[in-house]
């Protein structure tokens, strides 16, 4: 089964635009997982543009399902998690400046580096993942950061989708199937949306959650919340 975490960084931007509690994060959270979804994603950024730290302390305390949290691991965002201590952790290697995340890690340049944020955030009791590029040398590199999972960056596979599906899946399945080899769990995030998310679930063997934020808002500004899940999440069957 391919579990849906719902990223409702989006729910914060619309709530920072008017520095009052609408809509309220907490309250979409608790009816994201009411209506099906698996898990909630956040992805504070330093100048919290959007999910703000203290949202993160306060999800922690209300979802049921699995509250994954991505980031650069900064000082700050390591602090932040040794306090709440999330089911997941994604860890992400975008600059503070970035618009929104544009790149996997280098496996092999930070190795090390990886290898002991990893080592203490497991420690914390929290599952860890990696965002990557569907790069083999990469996927093979990220045994030796002892990650529980890596989550392949699908953007490039989302921009190639509508002109050549088989071609942007390809590298991406190859991946999917090394990381089985290697046993790595599997995620996937970034750009996903109703039209591409099903060939993907199709192809990635061992998928075992997409994170998806964007474009699943922006359907349930038309079919709403509710009905938007239960469409992603039928996507997943
Ligand atoms: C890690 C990742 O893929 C991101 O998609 C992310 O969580 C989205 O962040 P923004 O909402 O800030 O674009
Ligand atoms: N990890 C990816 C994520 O949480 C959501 O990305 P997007 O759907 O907002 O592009």
């Amino acid at each position: 089964m391919t579990k849906l975490s719902v990223n409702i960084n989006k729910i914060a931007t619309l709530r920072n635009a008017r520095g009052h509690n609408r809509p309220d994060v907490l309250q979409v959270a608790r009816d994201c997982e009411r209506f099906g979804a698996q898990g909630i994603t956040v992805h504070p950024r330093p100048d919290e543009r959007h999910i703000r730290y203290q949202d993160v302390r306060d999800l922690k305390r209300i979802v049921t399902t699995e509250l994954n949290v991505e980031g650069n691991p900064t000082p700050d965002f390591i602090n932040l998690v040794r306090e709440v201590r999330p089911e997941q952790v994604t860890l992400v290697p975008d600059a503070p400046d970035a618009i929104t995340s544009n790149a996997g890690w280098d496996t092999i340049e930070h190795q090390i580096y990886l290898l002991g944020v990893v080592t203490e955030l497991k420690a914390l009791g929290c599952r860890v993942s990696i965002f990557l590029d569907p790069n083999p040398a990469m996927v093979k590199a990220a045994v030796g950061t002892g990650t529980d999972r890596i989550e392949l960056y699908t953007e490039a596979y989302a921009q190639q989708f509508h002109a050549d599906p088989a071609a942007a899946i390809a590298p991406y399945r190859t991946a999917a199937i090394l990381a089985q080899e290697l046993g790595i769990g599997l995620n996937a995030g970034h750009d996903l949306d109703m039209d591409n998310l099903a060939y993907l679930k199709q192809n990635l063997p061992g998928l075992a959650e997409v994170s998806i934020g964007h474009a699943l808002i922006c359907d349930a500004l038309y079919f709403g919340l509710e009905n938007t899940i239960q469409l992603y999440r039928r996507q997943l069957l």
